[in-house]
């Protein structure tokens, strides 16, 4: 099928950081013939996009927008910022303008954002690819190629929904529905549980480190490192991902607890039969994914 990125003409990016930044790029790199404008409170990151020619025009206000010329607006910002961002866009909004995100969390936001927005459509997306940097600085134009996309749509405007879609895939991602709260519980499990986890192992070797006076950090193996690069990310993105999936959150950290804990007593107790049990089961598993 011929590529036309969901017959948008002007896409509006909210937030120029390694997502939207990506997505930019993106669009520029698979031939995306239509305008980009881009909108971050960062004056410095409009000036990096414009740099790197990944937007067209950079705003700082959205009164200054161009809105006539906008069709599809991409919320990229943290996701507690999205609701506040939708209330102050759509008295601006075209009544044919798409309003769609790239949030970590999908869930009940998703609902509530739709209802904001209507009679605009709002179509959710997660992009399940990025890093654990930050910035439009670190964006790449090959983030989301053969990346799994998940759109998690209410409402029947099947043309829209199909557009927006269309818009992901030529751009190279391969895109699956799913139920929103179905997204919240499994991401929960494979991206937002690791995370905290990464933090948490971390701030146990700060811990560790002042109780001892030892500079634990001087001496990192590889797995270390491996484990904790996801540490690394973004304060204000994770902290809204944590608080915005709370209850799954808190389910996936209270399973991973009673997990811990079932090692933790099988080492205190030497019972060697149970840890191998523990060990093999989960290398299996782990060793199944590659
Ligand atoms: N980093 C990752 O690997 C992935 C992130 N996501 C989601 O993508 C979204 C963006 O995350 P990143 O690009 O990683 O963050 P980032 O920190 O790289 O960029 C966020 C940008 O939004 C701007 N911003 C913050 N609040 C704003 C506001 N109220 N109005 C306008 N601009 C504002 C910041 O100045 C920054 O440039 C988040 O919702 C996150 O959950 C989704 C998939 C992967
Ligand atoms: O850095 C990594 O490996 C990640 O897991 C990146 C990531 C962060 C948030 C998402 O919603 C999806 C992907």
């Amino acid at each position: 099928m011929e590529k036309d990125f969901g017959g948008f003409k002007g896409i509006l990016i909210i937030g120029l950081g390694i997502i939207g930044g990506s997505l930019a790029l993106a669009l520029r790199k698979e031939g995306y013939k239509g305008k980009i404008y881009g909108f971050d409170l960062n004056k410095n990151r409009i000036e990096k996009a414009l740099e790197l020619k990944a937007i067209d025009e950079g705003y700082d206000f959205y009164e200054m927008i161009p809105w006539e010329n906008i069709d599809f607006v991409v919320l990229s910002t943290p996701v507690k910022t999205f609701e506040s961002i939708a209330l102050k866009i759509k008295p601006f909004l075209k009544d044919d303008t798409v309003i769609s995100d790239v949030g970590s969390v999908k869930g009940d936001l998703v609902l509530r954002l739709y209802e904001i927005l209507k009679p605009h459509v709002f179509v959710g997306v997660h992009p399940i690819a990025g890093t654990e940097k930050e910035g439009i600085e670190n964006a790449k134009y090959d983030l989301f190629k053969n990346a799994r996309l998940i759109l998690t749509p209410v409402g029947e405007d099947r043309e829209k929904i199909e557009k927006v879609e269309k818009f992901w895939k030529d751009i190279g991602s391969k895109t699956e529905i799913m139920d929103p709260h179905l997204h919240d519980f499994v991401f929960a499990s494979v991206s937002h549980l690791p995370h905290a986890i990464a933090f948490a192992l971390v701030d146990s070797l700060i811990v560790l480190s002042k109780e001892t006076g030892i500079d634990l950090f001087k001496y990192p193996g590889g797995g270390f490192k491996d484990f904790t690069r996801i540490a690394a990310s973004s304060p204000t993105v994770w902290k809204d991902i944590f608080l915005e999936n709370k209850e799954n959150v808190l389910h996936t950290i209270d399973v991973f607890e009673k997990s811990l804990e079932r090692l933790k007593e099988a080492i205190k107790k030497e019972d060697e039969k149970e840890i191998l049990n523990i060990l093999s089961e989960s290398r299996e598993k782990r060793m199944s994914l590659d």
